[in-house]
């Protein structure tokens, strides 16, 4: 193998390996990598994509951005343009987004659930574990003097806390290559997260192949390990106390996921789509072993697993970001593609990355989080509800009570939280529940966008859209009237707004219902990903590549479909289950949802001779 330093993405000598080891950053600043062979599969490391830089797609590798970081002295959050500080993270969200519960007659808590999965692939955990586990103290004394701590003040005046006596929500600076010690400070920080930069599934595969090898690998028949439990399907749990599920309550509650990656056991909506595509992995492995009863277990694993990351991009990017962000708009963007063939747009000279941008805005989806999750019988009977903010790092349970089946149900049954000015009590009150006293995860979202050093909104306005805005009139059109109001009481000057502060009161996009700035940060990524991946499943010039037939088998690939196959007691659901059922979306059995035919993957070799003409059966679904 050879090591690279993670930052640069260059080779690096025995001695500097030393030197990292003796530090103990060798787990962050180096990559060990094993010789590239450009006919293999995806790495579940995602290095050796780039085939000219082995590392760039690795995990621990850095992200890039679309603007120029702005920060003030020792990269500390900008001041605004007369050189006052901002407006307390605090004070702006409880200004610019009410608290309340207004459902959406659109998009169901699928949606939701889904952009979180996909944004769970890219981003890591560390972050927020850093303020609640390791620097829980950031608004006590000792935080004043870590310089690590940026909690957030709460004002006086504020409508929540005027009635308690929290003055201070935790909060920590990002990690970053500086602070994890790979690079030296002083320099612009540059953030640092434990997944790899592209879309491949790694809430269920992981980072790293030991842990695939460890605690993802049945080795047998191409499956991942599973349990069964009350007659579910689970993946593989820890079977001591020492994990990650510290909100289970015991003994009821025990399940805790034993997977590749911990991201599952975190938020609900991750922890349920993870179960779903760990399953649909072993659903794909034994259609296959099916098909073609000569292949071993290695060739039905990463052909599974290549199949599972098509089948989540075919739904992320045909299905749900269409629907919200106007499939014309994505046509015309490049982001997909209008006819179902093929599409070689892999350009190696793109490297592999993800925009700083990008997660960042999708915390805009916190506005639609619901707080309570609705539970629905199999047949669309309400049951009851339950908080979500009590269900982080609490796999225990979906496994009680027939919990997974009821919340499966509310998934498509229930809708997300309306696209509005207006964000859940829960979410903006507790948001980590009893993990801490009180957090707000917008106020958190102003922060970081502080800390990440985001240019000024008008600045991201110029980039996409090309128009210079230099007065608060500049705003009308693009912002209702009364919100740029709002803004300018908040606000001394127009160019001093922040990014997430704008997003959250654009109008949305035409043919789209996502505030436009959203809208292009988001579309910058996604036309990276696809053409930054050598393995971009939409490509017949990849290695292993799918035949045609095969493509347009995937493209059949629904979350109905999905929920169909491997979720629970799910035998009725409306084809389009990321938006509510309704007239022209009925309900219907699962029968009538179109499925994926594996006949498309049959290997003539494993039918020797002229099988295929003594068996015709053989052919059928
Ligand atoms: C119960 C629901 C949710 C909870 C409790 C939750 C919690 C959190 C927390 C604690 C953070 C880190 C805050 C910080 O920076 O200090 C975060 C960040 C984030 N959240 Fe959520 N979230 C929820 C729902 C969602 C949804 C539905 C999405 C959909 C896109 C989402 C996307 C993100 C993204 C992209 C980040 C930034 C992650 C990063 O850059 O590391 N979240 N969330």
């Amino acid at each position: 193998a050879l090591y690279y330093d993670s930052y640069y993405g260059k080779t690096i000598t025995r001695e500097e390996l030393k030197r990292h080891d003796k530090a103990n950053t060798t787990f962050w600043c180096v990559n060990e990598i094993e010789p590239c062979d450009p006919n293999e599969w995806r790495r579940v490391d995602g290095s050796c994509n780039n085939l000219k830089n082995p590392t760039r797609g690795a995990t621990h590798t850095p992200f890039y951005r679309v603007l120029p970081p702005i920060y003030a002295k020792d990269f500390e959050p900008r001041k605004s343009k007369s050189g006052n500080d901002l407006p307390l993270a605090r004070h702006l969200r409880t200004h610019l987004l009410s608290e309340g519960r207004v459902p959406s007659q659109i998009f169901t808590q699928l949606a939701v659930n889904d952009l979180v999965f996909m944004s769970a692939d890219i981003v890591s955990l560390h972050d927020t574990v850093n303020y609640i586990v390791w620097k829980p103290y950031c608004c006590a004394p000792k935080g004043k003097t870590d310089r690590v701590c940026v909690p957030n003040k709460i004002p006086d005046d504020d409508p929540v806390h005027r009635f308690s006596d929290i003055r201070c929500l935790n909060m920590t600076r990002p990690e970053s290559f500086q602070s994890i010690g790979c690079i030296k400070n002083g320099t612009t920080p540059e953030r640092i997260v434990s997944s790899t930069p592209l879309l491949d599934l790694s809430v269920i595969y992981g980072n790293v192949l030991k842990g695939l090898l460890e605690r993802g690998r049945l080795f047998e028949g191409g499956l991942l390990k599973f349990e069964v439990s009350n007659g579910r399907i689970f993946p593989p749990s820890y079977k001591t106390q020492a994990h990650v599920c510290f909100l289970n309550e015991r003994p009821r509650e025990t399940r805790c996921h034993n997977m590749p990656e911990d991201g599952a056991n975190t938020l609900a909506g991750i922890n349920i789509m993870a179960i779903w595509f760990w399953r649909l992995h072993n659903f794909i492995a034994r259609q296959l072993a099916r098909v073609n009863p000569c292949w071993d277990d290695d060739r039905l694993f990463y052909t599974a697993r290549d199949i599972n990351i098509a089948i989540s991009l075919q739904i992320y990017y045909y299905e749900l970001l269409p629907i919200m962000l106007g499939r014309q708009n994505l046509i015309r963007d490049g982001v997909i593609s209008p006819s179902p063939g093929f599409r070689n747009i892999y350009n190696p000279d793109i490297i592999p990355q993800v925009s700083l941008e990008y997660p960042f805005v999708l915390r805009w989806v916190h506005t639609m989080q619901e707080g309570e999750l609705k539970m629905y019988d199999k047949h669309g009977y309400y049951l009851k509800k339950y908080p979500i903010v009590n269900l982080t790092l609490r796999t225990g349970f979906l496994d009680v009570d027939d919990n997974l089946d009821y919340l499966t149900q509310g998934t498509f049954r229930q809708g997300s939280a309306n696209i509005d000015y207006i964000v859940d009590p829960d979410i903006a009150e507790i948001g980590l529940g009893p993990h801490q006293r009180a957090s707000d995860l917008t106020t958190n979202d102003v922060s970081k966008n502080r800390y990440f050093g985001f240019q000024p909104y008008v600045k991201y306005r110029q980039f996409c859209f090309g128009h210079t805005v230099k007065t608060w009139d500049d705003l009308i059109g693009i912002i209702d009237r009364e919100r740029i109001e709002v803004l300018r009481d908040l606000y001394e000057n127009v160019e001093d707004v922040d990014l997430i502060a704008a997003i959250w009161v654009e109008k949305p996009i035409k043919g789209g219902f996502v505030p436009p700035t959203f809208y292009c940060l988001v579309v910058e990524q996604l036309v990276r990903n696809a053409v930054s991946d050598r393995h971009w499943y939409e490509s017949s010039e990849r290695p292993n590549a799918f035949n045609i037939e095969q493509l347009l088998e995937i493209r059949k690939a629904t979350i109905a479909r999905l929920l169909c196959d491997v979720a629970d007691t799910v035998t009725e659901i409306q084809p389009h289950a990321f938006l509510k059922a309704g007239p022209g979306n009925e309900m219907c059995s699962c029968k009538h949802i179109p499925s994926i035919n594996f006949w498309a993957w049959r290997d003539n070799s494993c039918y020797p001779g002229d099988v295929w003409k003594q068996n015709p059966n053989l052919r059928e679904h």
